[in-house]
């Protein structure tokens, strides 16, 4: 019997107890089932963990390291081992007299000399001081990237929007020429600085997208193209061939995950449109949520109570999804960025030694912003056949003064959806208005979206993924699952370019290829 096989047991003969029953049973559930960071508190208290389950919970993680793990992921040794690296974007945000080591080398000087560069010239585009070849100022700036290099920087614009006092923003990111024609289609090239951000410089939809945007800039300034580009990557050698020049380079090292990298230079974006003050306040947000993960007991620990959440969901419950629901409309990308974040790093198979994994990994994870879900899917999720675990965010307060009725509204929506999936209407006249009720939901409550809350948001989840990944013994850093389609899109496009045959094809492919071949005429 391992520690999962006793939760399972456990769970199996808890399962017809009412999650209500727990509250009757303890008057001082909520107070044992959250815990809190500053101004930020997690309650867990509406799933059907309880004191006997947490135990086991805890067991778990100590006996699948995740102590340990932590502590050497911090240390920079090569955790990801797979590729060799050492996992450091808690680095990027180390806002201590701590060294940093890899390999014996403090990378603390590297980052800081980087992130003092990025803040001159941030600063710069936001004053004018820095401008177009022709001495216009910047007025729009466009970060071309995708996964790690797009969502996080989406998803930061939005939710430091009260902060947004610099040049307007856009994102690309898809390879469909729709995208960056529909985003420059409203600019004017002679004002618009382009970012490249691709950790390898080798994405083949970035790298598209930039040479398009790059013929579009030409098209308006001609020689004078370069001084409209600034390139974030860790592959100096190939944005030196793209022709952007090195004090426009901002680079980092291979142990910054892609969906880990917003921390950094990959952050460009985000420091132009909100200054390098507010952006080191994120910076602290999530070092602050660091500080709390590699010192908290365990069972104070917010990541690694969200986790074992998680865990007891998945492996307990047979739960394979879990909704991410902010009560927040500024976090209106966080489930997007999540699906990265969550499903790049744990979506796996094997086990670090390459064995099969016996346990269930990582959940789908999906979700839309409150209240826009509940006149979409929520229907699902309160009267549907699958149990949905919810994870709702929502903030005291909000950024808008005047509308504190919107706000008030809006949080009270919140609760009613948590309370209603935990207590339901189990009886009804009518059986198509049972609610069964006894749903289960976490409820991560914070003072107010400012930006080290945003950071300690961000980094509450990373280190969320990296618990869950430690207790099923698996490498949350690679992500070889996206190679395949990458291959084969390289192979398939002479054959959409009409240059190859399809022979050796599946029948299903080849009758797509002959599909598209005859609607093309
Ligand atoms: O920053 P890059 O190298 O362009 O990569 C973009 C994204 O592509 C992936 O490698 C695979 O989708 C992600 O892990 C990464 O965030």
């Amino acid at each position: 019997m391992t520690l999962f096989d006793d939760l399972r047991a456990h769970r199996a003969a808890t399962a017809d107890r009412h999650i209500l029953d727990l509250f009757r049973a303890d008057p001082d559930r909520f107070a044992r089932f959250s815990a809190r960071l500053d101004d930020m508190v997690l309650d867990f208290s509406k799933t059907s963990i309880d004191e006997a389950a947490l135990d086991l919970l805890l067991r778990l993680a100590r006996e699948r390291g995740v102590e340990a793990r932590r502590d050497a992921m911090f240390a920079g040794e090569r955790i990801n081992q797979t590729e060799g690296r050492a996992v450091l974007h808690t680095a990027l945000r180390n806002r201590s007299d701590r060294a940093v080591t890899v390999d014996g080398q403090d990378v603390t000087p590297g980052i800081r000399a980087t992130l003092e560069r990025m803040a001159a010239f941030a600063t710069g585009i936001r004053s004018g001081a820095i401008t177009a070849p022709s001495g216009a100022r910047f007025t729009d700036v466009v970060n071309i990237g995708i996964g790690g290099s797009d969502l996080g920087p989406v998803m930061a614009a939005l939710a430091l929007a009260p902060w947004h006092d610099g040049p307007r923003t856009h994102f690309v990111s898809n390879v469909d020429g729709a995208h960056v024609h529909d985003v420059l289609k409203g600019l004017d090239p002679r004002t618009t600085l382009v970012i490249v951000a691709s950790k390898t410089f080798t994405t083949i939809e970035t790298m598209t997208n930039a040479r398009t945007a790059r013929h579009w800039v030409e098209a308006a300034v001609g020689a004078a193209a370069g001084g409209h580009f600034a390139a974030l990557s860790s592959a100096l050698d190939r944005t030196a061939e793209f022709g952007i020049e090195p004090d426009r380079v901002f680079g980092f090292e291979d142990w910054v995950g892609g969906r880990y990298s917003m921390w950094g230079p990959i952050g460009l974006s985000v420091m132009i449109a909100v200054g390098p003050e507010v952006f080191g306040r994120f910076l602290d947000g999530g070092f602050e949520m660091d500080e709390h993960f590699r010192t908290a007991p365990l069972a104070e620990n917010l990541p690694v109570l969200l986790g074992l959440v998680g865990i007891w969901h998945n492996n307990a419950c047979g739960y394979p999804t879990r909704a991410v629901l902010p009560y927040d409309q500024r976090l209106l990308r966080l489930p997007a960025y999540l699906q990265q974040l969550d499903m790049e790093s744990n979506g796996k198979r094997v086990a670090l030694d390459g064995s099969p994994l016996t346990e269930a990994s990582g959940p789908v994870v999906w979700g839309e912003p409150g209240t826009n879900g509940q006149h979409a899917f929520y229907q699902l999720i309160h009267q549907g056949t699958a149990v949905i675990p919810c994870e709702f965010l929502v903030a005291a307060e909000g950024h808008e003064p005047d509308l504190r009725h919107q706000h008030d509204l809006l949080v009270a929506n919140c609760l009613a959806q948590s309370e209603a999936l935990l207590v339901g209407r189990p009886t009804a006249d009518n059986p198509h208005r049972v609610f069964p009720g006894n749903r289960p939901s976490t409820t991560l409550m914070y003072r107010q979206l400012t930006p080290e809350t945003f950071g300690r948001i961000v980094a509450l989840y990373e280190h969320r993924v990296f618990v869950e990944g430690a207790i099923w013994g698996i490498n949350s850093f690679d992500q070889w699952g996206v190679e395949l389609g990458k291959e084969l899109a390289t192979q398939m496009l002479p054959l959409i370019e009409g240059k190859g045959d399809a022979a050796g094809k599946d029948g299903s492919t080849a009758g797509l290829l002959g599909t598209l071949s005859d609607l093309r005429g």
